[in-house]
């Protein structure tokens, strides 16, 4: 394998044949990185550049594996690593030590410098976006969320996503939040600046890191609605209300949805589908599935049903009164991806699927996919709050405990309760009802609980059985279309 010929510093090119010996074994162990099978995965350095040697050199690295993924990371260098980042370290180099960056206030200080100044560092590029206010000297954090990327706080004012697994192109986010600002009065976080590769850096061109608003918020949707649903898995919002107070937030949510759908259609594209385009949808649904069946055996017994219930939507969509319309839309939303502010739900992370193609984040779609996908996560927030309360991971739970079984009624009287405020919500601010075309809903849901079992089978086994509950529901109520 050879390094990057971009790398042409002396210094660098040491760091970088020290990177490619030392990063196998490092990256193996982190929860950004896809390739956790491999105990030490194959994987090149294409691009190594330095963009802040004044001081502790901090350097920007792309890598790419043996299955042409690429991944970033922000490596520092020091004689020594200041405290609370040993846990960081990749390695020795030169007598120095190289570890992650993204947890070091002064280099992610330097590197929002950067940003605000504009202009290159090799083949790095960094972008403030016209009238941002980028103030210097705030005290960096690194969030400690589990998150696909790494987030750095800057004194509660803004927030610089550092993306990891990435992709050419030109970044959805970047795009999505600039939009949602100019048609104004939209809950998402105003964009200040990104950093990404020249086009002529190997890969043409690749987003590095957003750098947007910081949102004061007291959680994310998915923190508090568990809680919400534990207390009603163990009875203690009977008195207040049957199923519990989150009704209202899931209506303020759909509201908040339907908002950012409308400002979508209204600032970016959005057109009707023809009959082949819709045939072409409904492929694409199968296609997905097949990739997913042959990741999880364990889908391979709904298959046939899952087909049948896409292709029902192919009919439906077909033969409807209206057209079906597309746009561009979040692609991966659920109650992580909503954080509570003062005034209301704010949306985030306008990614799309972590690992999807960039083309294929930025398709238009109809916008019932991320209804659907938000409605998957009010199922995930009950089973989780459920899992809490027995103790026993999901994948776990007797169906033959008969405790068990009036606790997981609970649970789900509260998704389907808070399922259909949402909905609910989301009609009350101009939207379509989702529940008026439930076999859409449907196909759309199966394909996101398909997703999410391919999700779950590579990250978190113990949770696949939630996504599997969801795939044997929505394929084993198919009935033909009629
Ligand atoms: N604009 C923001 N303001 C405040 N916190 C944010 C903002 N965007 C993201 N976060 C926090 O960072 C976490 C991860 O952000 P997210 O965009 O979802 O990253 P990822 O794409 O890695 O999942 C969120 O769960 C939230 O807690
Ligand atoms: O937030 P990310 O962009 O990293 O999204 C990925 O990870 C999510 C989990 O962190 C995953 O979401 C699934 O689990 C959630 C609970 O942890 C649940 O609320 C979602 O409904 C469920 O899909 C998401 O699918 C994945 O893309």
């Amino acid at each position: 394998m050879t390094v990057s010929p971009d790398v042409t510093e002396p210094e660098t090119a040491r760091i970088a044949a020290d990177l490619h010996r030392l990063l196998p074994a490092w990256l193996a162990r982190q929860r950004w990185f896809g390739g956790k099978d491999w105990a030490a995965p194959e994987v090149e350095p294409v691009l190594v550049e330095t963009v802040c040697a004044d001081g502790p050199r901090l350097l920007l690295v792309v890598v790419r594996t043996e299955h042409d993924e690429w991944y970033q990371l922000l490596v520092g260098e020091r004689d020594a690593v200041p405290a609370g980042l040993t846990g960081a370290v990749i390695g020795p180099s030169g007598g120095a030590l190289l570890y992650e960056a993204t947890g070091d206030p002064e280099l992610m200080g330097r590197l929002l410098d950067r940003i605000a100044a504009g202009g290159t560092a090799g083949a790095v590029e960094f972008h403030r976006l016209p009238g941002a206010d980028i103030p210097a000297g705030l005290p960096a954090a690194v969030l400690t969320a589990e998150q696909s990327n790494t987030s750095v706080a800057f004194g509660g004012r803004m927030m610089l996503k550092v993306l990891r697994h990435v992709v050419p192109g030109p970044n959805a986010e970047v795009e999505m939040l600039a939009a949602l600002r100019r048609a104004g009065d939209v809950p998402s976080a105003a964009p200040l600046g990104w950093m990404r590769t020249s086009p002529s850096a190997p890969g043409g061109g690749i987003t590095l890191a957003v750098l947007q608003e910081f949102v004061p918020n007291r959680g994310d949707g998915w923190a508090i609605a568990v809680e919400e649903a534990r207390a009603c898995v163990v009875g203690e919002c009977e008195s207040v209300a049957p199923l519990g107070g989150f009704a209202e937030e899931a209506h303020a949510l759909g509201r908040a949805t339907a908002r950012v759908h409308a400002a979508l259609a209204e600032q970016l594209e959005t057109r009707e589908l023809d009959p082949a385009q819709v045939d072409r949808l409904v492929a694409a649904l199968t296609r997905r599935l097949e990739a997913a069946v042959d990741q999880v055996p364990a889908l391979l017994p709904f298959a046939r049903q899952l087909r049948a219930v896409h292709q029902d939507l192919g009919e439906v969509a077909k033969r409807g009164n209206a057209p079906l319309l597309v746009q561009r839309v979040h692609g991966d939303l659920h109650l992580g991806q909503t954080l509570r502010a003062e005034d209301g739900w704010v949306v985030i992370d306008f990614e799309g699927e972590p690992g999807q193609p960039e083309a294929e984040r930025r398709r238009l779609q109809p916008a019932l996919r991320d209804i659907a996908s938000m409605l998957r996560s009010f199922d995930y927030a009950a089973h989780h709050a459920l899992a809490d309360v027995l103790g026993v991971p999901p994948g776990e739970q007797s169906p033959q405990n008969l405790h068990g079984t009036r606790l997981a009624r609970r649970a789900s009287a509260w998704a389907v309760h808070n399922r259909g405020a949402f909905c609910a919500g989301y009609t009350a601010a101009g939207g379509t009802d989702p529940r008026s075309q439930p076999v859409l809903l449907r196909a759309f849901e199966a394909d996101k609980a398909v997703y999410e079992a391919v999700y779950e089978a590579h990250n978190r086994p113990a949770w696949l059985s939630i996504p599997m509950a969801a795939v044997r529901r929505l394929a084993g109520r198919h009935r033909p279309a009629g």
